[in-house]
């Protein structure tokens, strides 16, 4: 039996790792990653997913998803939001949590957007997942980005702490893979 397959275009392992853990096998199609590096793009996060995909779609002619991951601080207004790659590249997390030393508000936002394009390059579908948190001073393993400062609502260990079991459950990436997994298992053709 032959499955049908999905790109998945990503140039980063660790996020490939969770999507491949959260989708397992209770997915129709089998995922197959194409490690480009897309631009990274302004613009609020809808639009920037939309214009990643169709610029993934673009170069490999072929359906793909992509994803797109912005982690938003509620006192600054929702930044660093899409541009956190390069807030925590050049900061590190000890600056990020520090970004926020004059602000009462510690609380933020972890969002993560996956984008589908079939073929027919207008033609975007997008899955949104958002998990609410705390800009925490770092804790835990520093393996997988702005991890060791969100602290997730209700729980007293950050992402980084957490076992990787415990965050796919919880997490933005989760949720919105649950949105796209419901699409795909409803519009698979029999
Ligand atoms: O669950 C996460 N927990 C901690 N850190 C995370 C997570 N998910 C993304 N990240 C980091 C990676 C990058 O520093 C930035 C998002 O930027 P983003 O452009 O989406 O990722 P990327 O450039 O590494 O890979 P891609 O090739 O898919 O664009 O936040
Ligand atoms: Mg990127």
């Amino acid at each position: 039996m032959s499955q049908k397959t999905l790109t998945f275009v990503t140039g980063n392992i660790k996020k490939l790792e969770e999507v491949r853990a959260i989708l397992g096998n209770n997915f129709p199609f089998s995922l197959i990653n194409h490690n480009l590096d897309l631009p990274e793009l302004q613009g609020e996060i809808e639009e920037i997913s939309v214009k990643k995909c169709l610029e993934a779609a673009r170069r490999l002619k072929t359906p793909v998803i992509i994803e797109d991951t912005s982690l938003c601080f509620n006192a600054l207004k929702g930044l660093p939001g899409p541009y956190i790659k390069w807030f925590l590249d050049k900061l590190g997390p000890e600056g990020l949590h520090k970004l926020l030393t004059g602000w009462d508000d510690k609380s933020a936002e972890a969002v993560c957007t996956f984008a589908y394009c079939s073929g027919d390059y207008e033609d975007v579908i997008l899955f949104e997942g958002k998990t609410q948190g705390t800009i925490v001073y770092p804790r835990g393993p520093r393996d997988f980005g702005w991890d060791p400062v969100f602290q997730p609502e209700g729980y007293v260990k950050t992402y980084a702490e957490l076992s990787k079991e415990e965050k796919n459950k919880i997490s933005h990436r989760f949720k919105a893979l649950d949105k796209l997994r419901r699409h795909f298992i409803e519009n698979v053709e029999h």
